[in-house]
């Protein structure tokens, strides 16, 4: 027996509370960062100015770019107990577990943990955001490795993205790779009350500290309907088949025919589809031109015939739109990451999101907790 009551699954439709930080617009088809187009600050601002306006509401002075940068060097090494547990955890461990334990050992370990003062949670903002890189490309090279290794000290010459990619690969990325790449974590960074970030204000609802809903919000982002998108597509071009022999023709109909295929077998397609936008998705096109660019750079045509073919036989027979995972997971592909490590990239760009919901939410706080209808037997004695 129901309650009669209106359910509305998935909150589908639901407006839970207001938010300062961004604004998803459907019907313009377009995302503001604290009223900033988000196309806007990709083509102009480097990812550290972008977490400065979500933190804090406005894009940053000279002064006030300089100091957080000051503090991103500080804290951009491997923190030596996180390396230590990384590498006890399986080889073949999946990155997103090994970030999110990472994340939890640095909670447990903060000198901070239990403050929520606005200083003390903005200073474990910064410092997660810091910290988050060398986890993630520590996680790629021992997986190369086979098993521990020595990860690749920072450079306090390179900026945020340049020295990611540094730390990653061991060697500095040209410039078109660096902007791809910069560009990809400006629109990862912040999109409302995505299920991530939801989970992230329920834990921090409860009063619970900034680490912990950023744990939260990572087993969110893991699943495939959410951040682990951009994996699974990358799954699609393996199973389609990548050839990089292949014109870029040959590549489109193959994937042409694949999700005709795919489609006949009611598949879900991951990179395609969205909650909030149903016309396509606002960050899509600038994040193309940086596929664009890198497949320009590489010089891998075919890559983009499997893009075209799948995009175009998807909106012909649904007419459902990529989201930004779909152009995302072959432009890492491009730039050299493993297909797992794409999620955990998602994870270094959100978590300036998540963090300013984390405040905005500990500012403005009521208990998350929503009711249930019940729908069990009706009561009964145990005999
Ligand atoms: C950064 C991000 O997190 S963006 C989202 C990343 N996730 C993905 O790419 C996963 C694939 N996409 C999906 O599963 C969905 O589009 C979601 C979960 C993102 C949004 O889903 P919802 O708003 O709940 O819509 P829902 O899943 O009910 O889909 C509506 C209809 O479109 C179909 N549909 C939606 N997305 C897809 C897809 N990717 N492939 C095939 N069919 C799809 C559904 O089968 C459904 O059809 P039906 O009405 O005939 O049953
Ligand atoms: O808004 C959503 O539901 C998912 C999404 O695109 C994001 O988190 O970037």
């Amino acid at each position: 027996m129901t309650d009669a009551t209106e359910i509305r699954k998935g909150l589908a439709g639901v407006v839970v509370d207001t938010t300062a930080i961004s604004k998803v617009n459907p019907d313009t088809n377009s995302l503001l960062y604290r009223g900033y187009p988000v196309q806007q600050l990709a083509a102009t601002q480097p990812f550290e100015a972008v977490a400065y306006l979500l933190w804090n509401g406005e894009l940053p002075d000279a002064d006030q770019l300089e100091r957080l940068r000051a503090t991103e060097r500080a804290h951009r090494g491997l923190d030596d107990q996180v390396k230590a547990t990384l590498d006890r955890l399986p080889v073949d461990t999946h990155p997103m577990d090994a970030v999110r334990t990472a994340v939890s050992i640095l909670g447990a370990q903060h000198p901070r943990a239990e403050e929520s003062s606005v200083e003390a949670e903005q200073a474990k903002a910064e410092e997660l955001f810091a910290a988050l890189p060398a986890v993630v490309a520590y996680e790629q090279r021992r997986r190369r490795a086979g098993g521990p290794t020595d990860p690749i000290a920072p450079r306090d010459d390179l900026d945020y993205s340049q020295n990611f990619l540094w730390m990653t690969f061991g060697e500095e990325a040209p410039e078109p790779v660096v902007d791809a790449f910069r560009v990809s974590m400006v629109l990862y960074a912040e999109h409302s009350f995505n299920a991530s970030t939801f989970t992230a204000r329920v834990i921090t609802s409860t009063l619970s500290d900034l680490h912990s809903a950023v744990v939260g919000a990572i087993g969110a982002l893991k699943g495939p309907l959410h951040g682990g998108a951009n994996e699974a597509v990358m799954h699609t071009f393996d199973e389609i088949g990548i050839r990089p022999e292949e014109s870029e023709t040959e590549a489109r109909e193959r994937a042409t025919a694949w999700m005709e295929q795919a489609l006949a077998d009611k598949k879900k397609i991951m990179g395609f589809g969205h909650r909030v936008y149903k016309n396509g998705d606002s960050r899509v096109p600038t994040m193309k031109q940086a596929l664009d660019a890198m497949i320009e750079h590489y010089g891998r045509q075919e890559l983009l015939g499997l893009y075209n073919g799948l995009e175009q036989a998807m909106a012909e027979a649904k007419d459902i739109q990529p989201n930004l995972d779909y152009p995302a997971g072959p432009t890492y592909h491009l730039m050299g990451f493993d297909t797992e490590l794409f999620t955990p990239l998602f994870i270094a760009a959100r978590v300036t999101g998540w963090t300013a919901h984390v405040m905005e939410q500990r500012a403005s706080n009521s208990l998350i907790r929503p009711l249930s209808a019940y729908n069990g037997p009706d009561e009964r004695t145990v005999s």
